[in-house]
C-alpha cells in the first residue's frame, strides 16, 4: 500500500509519519511537505533511512506538481495534514491560509480523484482537521460530530472549508474519505509559537510570558502521541464519509495550564517556587479569541475503542523534558521565523 502523509514534516504529521513506518514495514510511507518555517526533517531523524520512508518536498498549492506526483506514484491513499495552522499568522495574513488550507487541499482532492477515475475500490482520502471549525463554546456543553460549523478566525475559517469540499467530493464524484476534528495538541516538536512551546521557550529565557486578555480561555489538551494513534484507527477502522472528533477529556483555563508549566518548569530548572510566574504578563486579547473549546470524544471511543493512553502530567513532563534537553532544536527553530507573534502584532 502507498500512502502519501503530506506534512510530514510538522509536528504532529512527523509523529504520524513515525508510527506508520515504524509500525507498517508492509506500507510504502511517502511524506510531502513544502519545509515551511513549522516543517523540520530533523523531526525525522530517526526513521529517514528506512527502507518502507521516503520524503518529497512539493507544496501542495503547486497545482501541476501535485497532479505529476499523484500520477508517477499513484498512490493508493492520502492522509492529509499539511496547513497552516497558527491561529494569530491566520489573523494578519489570511490568504496565505486560504491557499493553502483551501485551494492546498482541493489540488490534492482533484489530483486524487483524477488518479483514480472513479475506481475507488481499497482508496481512502483522510482529511485531518481541528476542532475550531465548530466555533467556541459558552462555559458548558461539549463539540459532537454533529455540531454545526461556525468558524471564527481566519484559520477555522479555511480548514471548515477544505472540510466542506472534502465532504462535497464524497457526495458528488464519490471519493471515499473521513475526517477527524482534534483538539489541541502539544508534546516534543512543537515548534514554539503555540502557547506550551512558546512559554517553554520564555522560561528558559526568562523572556515575558503573555497571557492574551484574562486567561480565562478553556482549550482541551491532548498528547501529540495519542493523536497519532487515533489517526492510525480512524485511517484503517473509521467508517466511510464518517467525521470522528478526538480530544484528551482535558479542559484546562489558558492561566491555570500556565500556572502549573510555570510550577513544573521551577521544579525541573531548580528555580525557588514562584520564580517564573513572575514573568506572567497579561496582554492585549487576540482578534476574535474563542472562548471554550471542548470536545466529545465518545464516538471514537465507542466505536474504535480509542482513549487518550497518556495523561496530562505525563505528557507535560515528557514534553518539558524534551525541550530541556533539546536545546539546539529550540535555537534552530527559533533563530529565523519569528515565533512571538504577541509582540509582533498585538503589542
Ligand atoms: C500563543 C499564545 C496563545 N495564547 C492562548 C490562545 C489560546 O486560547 C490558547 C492556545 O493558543 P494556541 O497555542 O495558539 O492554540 P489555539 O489557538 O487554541 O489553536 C491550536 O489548537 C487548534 C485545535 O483546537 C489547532 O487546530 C490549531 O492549529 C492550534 O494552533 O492560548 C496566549 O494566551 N498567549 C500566547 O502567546
Amino acid at each position: 500500500m502507498k500512502i502519501l502523509i503530506t506534512g510530514g514534516a510538522g509536528f504532529i504529521g512527523s509523529h504520524v509519519v513515525r508510527l506508520f513506518v515504524k509500525k507498517y514495514p508492509d506500507y510504502q510511507i511517502y511524506n510531502l511537505d513544502a519545509l515551511t518555517y513549522a516543517g523540520n526533517l530533523e523531526n525525522l531523524k530517526d526513521i529517514e533511512k528506512e527502507p518502507n520512508y521516503a520524503f518529497i518536498k512539493v507544496d501542495i498549492t503547486d497545482e501541476h506538481a501535485i497532479s505529476e506526483l499523484f500520477k508517477t506514484y499513484k498512490f493508493d491513499n492520502v492522509i492529509h495534514l499539511a496547513a497552516e495552522s497558527h491561529v494569530d499568522r491566520s489573523i494578519t495574513d489570511p490568504l496565505s491560509f486560504v491557499k493553502t488550507n483551501v485551494i492546498g487541499t482541493l489540488n490534492l482532492l482533484n489530483a486524487f480523484k483524477e488518479l483514480w477515475k472513479g475506481d475507488f475500490e481499497g482508496k481512502r482520502f483522510y482529511h485531518i482537521s481541528t476542532d475550531e471549525v465548530y466555533g467556541t463554546l459558552g462555559e458548558t456543553g461539549l463539540f459532537t460530530e454533529t455540531t454545526s460549523y461556525d468558524p471564527n478566525s481566519p484559520y477555522s475559517a479555511s480548514k471548515a472549508s477544505s472540510d466542506h469540499f472534502v465532504r462535497a467530493y464524497g457526495e458528488t464524484y464519490g471519493l471515499p474519505f473521513v475526517i477527524s476534528n482534534c483538539s489541541n495538541n502539544y508534546g516534543q516538536n512543537q515548534f514554539p509559537e503555540k502557547l506550551i512551546p512558546l512559554f517553554i521557550n520564555n522560561i528558559i529565557n526568562k523572556t515575558p510570558l503573555p497571557v492574551y486578555g484574562d486567561g480565562n480561555y478553556t482549550r482541551d489538551w491532548l498528547y501529540v502521541v495519542d493523536h497519532a494513534i487515533a489517526i492510525d484507527l480512524v485511517f484503517h477502522k473509521g467508517k466511510n464519509a464518517e467525521t470522528y472528533n478526538i480530544g484528551g477529556f482535558n479542559e484546562w483555563k489558558n492561566i491555570d495550564l500556565v500556572k502549573e508549566l510555570c510550577k513544573q518548569m521551577d521544579a525541573k530548572l531548580g528555580n525557588p517556587e514562584g520564580t517564573s510566574e513572575q514573568l506572567i504578563t497579561f496582554v492585549k486579547d487576540r482578534p476574535g479569541h474563542d472562548l471554550r473549546y471542548a470536545i466529545d470524544a465518545s464516538k471514537i471511543n465507542k466505536e474504535l475503542g480509542w482513549s487518550p493512553s497518556v495523561t496530562f502530567q505525563e505528557g507535560l513532563k515528557i514534553t518539558i523534558d524534551w525541550y530541556l534537553s533539546n536545546a539546539n532544536w529550540l535555537k534552530s527553530v527559533t533563530s529565523g521565523a519569528y515565533q512571538n507573534y504577541y509582540e509582533k502584532q498585538y503589542s
